[in-house]
């Protein structure tokens, strides 16, 4: 590890979340001091909270200026959550490593005293899509803003209910505030975003290998194959997708086609692509159409 390195996360919780796993590590591999300076930015996205992503989200949105600082030298590793990074990486960036992944189930929150939610904030078409399946009277709104202002706005009663991620409530440590109740979907009911609760490593191409020791094998698999099933597809933030593997079996959701549960026969970088372009031809064609 070189003397000095210098981290960027859009999130504090993340950032604050890398720092520790490193440390950790360093503890055992490195000497701790090569990390000299840790900062955070804002993003486009996290200060856009009145934009709807669905209508003037673009690809990068939550990665784009740290992917930047990275590339200009300014900082070293970037630490991003693996949901945010679109598939396509700018030229000369790679992921070194992931974290090791939290929890990667959503949580449903639900205003005291209802259990059949009838209208549900989230503007992301993946929980959209899988929740009118489960409650298939619900009427859906747009949501944005930080966790404490959606957690706000559903007390408030904007919406009986909401989604968030696991992973993200932890690491900010939030607990169900009073007149809230979460309650945890399954991926049986739910199935999580592609790299949702993995936090990924980026950095420049010629140090992939310097960092790549920083990293959880066991995640890394898993959302390699995720992200290449997500290449395969093509799709971006605006379809209905959700991809993950569970080390044993691949879930995977799309809009046109609801569910689908497979085994994944290699885990090789390389082939799994075709694999899922193979797979999920049919899913391909009629998402074309
Ligand atoms: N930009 C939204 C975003 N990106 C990553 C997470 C969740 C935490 C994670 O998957 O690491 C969230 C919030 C949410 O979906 O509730």
């Amino acid at each position: 590890m070189s003397a000095e390195t210098v981290i960027f996360a859009s999130r504090r919780s993340r950032l604050a979340r890398a720092q520790a796993l490193l440390a950790e590590r360093a503890a055992i591999e490195y000497d701790p001091s090569w990390v000299t300076g840790l900062l955070w930015l804002t993003t486009t996205g996290d200060r856009q909270t009145t934009w709807s992503l669905e209508k003037e989200g673009g690809k990068g949105l939550f990665t784009k200026e740290i992917e930047d600082a990275v590339l200009s030298g300014e900082a070293d590793l970037a630490v991003h959550s693996a949901k945010d990074l679109p598939t396509e990486m700018p030229e000369g960036l790679g992921l070194a490593a992931f974290l090791p992944r939290e929890d990667p189930r959503d949580i449903l929150i639900l205003r005291e005293g209802v259990t059949e939610p009838n209208r549900i904030a989230t503007s992301s078409p993946r929980r959209r899509a899988q929740l009118q399946r489960l409650f298939p009277k619900a009427e859906f709104s747009e949501i944005r803003g930080n966790v404490e202002t959606r957690l706000q706005k559903i007390k408030e009663g904007e919406a009986e209910a909401t989604v968030l991620a696991s992973a993200g409530l932890h690491r900010l440590g939030i607990r169900p505030p009073e007149g809230l109740v979460f309650r945890r979907l399954e991926v049986s009911e739910m199935i999580p975003a592609v790299g949702q609760a993995a936090i990924a490593l980026q950095t420049r191409v010629e140090d992939l290998e310097k960092f790549s020791v920083l990293g959880c094998e066991k995640t890394k698999k898993a959302v390699v194959c995720e992200r290449a099933f997500l290449r395969a597809l093509g799709g971006g933030c605006h379809t209905a997708f959700a991809g993950y593997y569970d080390g044993t079996i691949f879930h995977a959701f799309h809009e046109a086609h609801e569910r689908r549960e497979i085994q994944v026969p290699t885990l090789e970088e390389a082939d799994l692509q075709d694999f899922f372009a193979e797979e999920f031809v049919d899913w391909i064609d009629q998402s074309d159409s």
